[in-house]
């Protein structure tokens, strides 16, 4: 890859293009944003609105969505297929990813994550700084672990969901799609109904 395309230009996406340039030094980065709030992002000039595929070669060009928002990121990402682009998968160089690990296309690992063996994650994840997936965990599309949460061995988490920054979920539990889990919380039981969740143990707000 020489051109990496992303979507977003805020908070998510500077550190998305951070990792991208550790990972492949050299890289051309180019952003688009549909209302783009400056003009420059990390002194690289921001696109307004959605790249022409006709512009771009597969062979050369990879593209990710750099948004926060577990639903616009989904929306974006399907686009993105839908007209053809090749999805990046974009990992910081200071992770760890399991050998036996998978991660879908489309998806984001920030610096000092980790991710254990077996662990399985979906398409258009974001694994942000410092989490930790632990080894058996299986994560759906689409969903956001901040940073320094915790999901222990074996966890299942479901699409579009959010697990708070510096949050735990113990071993073997399920966490269902369209979850918050809110920031420093612990799960220690199954979470089946859509909401939002918080405190040790989380209740449902
Ligand atoms: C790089 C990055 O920045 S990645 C993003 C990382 N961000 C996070 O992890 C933040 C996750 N979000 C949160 O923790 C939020 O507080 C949420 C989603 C849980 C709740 O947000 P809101 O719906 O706006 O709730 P609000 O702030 O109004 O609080 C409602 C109640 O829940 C309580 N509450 C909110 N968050 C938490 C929490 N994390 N733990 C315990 N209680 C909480 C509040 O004290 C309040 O209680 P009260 O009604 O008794 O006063």
């Amino acid at each position: 890859m020489q051109k990496l395309i992303v979507l977003g230009a805020g908070g998510h996406a500077s550190v998305v293009i951070d990792a991208a340039q550790a990972a492949w030094p050299g890289v051309e980065i180019l952003v688009f944003d549909e209302a783009p709030k400056t003009d420059r992002i990390l002194g690289l000039p921001i696109s307004q609105g959605r790249p022409d595929p006709e512009n771009f070669d597969n062979a050369t060009t990879q593209a990710i969505v750099a948004i926060g928002n577990n639903q616009v990121r989904a929306t974006l990402t399907q686009w993105l297929e839908n007209a053809g682009f090749k999805l990046a998968t974009v990992i910081h160089p200071t992770a760890w990813v399991s050998p036996s690990a998978s991660i879908e296309q489309g998806s984001f690992v920030s610096a000092r994550a980790v991710i254990n063996a077996r662990a399985k994650i979906g398409a258009a994840c974001i694994i942000n700084t410092a989490a930790v997936v632990e080894h058996d965990c299986m994560i759906k599309k689409s969903t956001h672990i901040c940073p320094s949460a915790t999901l222990a061995g074996a966890v299942k988490i479901g699409s579009q969901t959010t697990v708070g920054a510096n949050s735990t979920i113990r071993e073997l539990v399920s966490i269902a799609d369209n979850i918050t889990i809110g920031a420093g919380s612990v799960v220690i039981r199954n979470i089946t109904e859509a909401g939002t969740y918080a405190g040790c143990p989380v209740k449902q707000l």
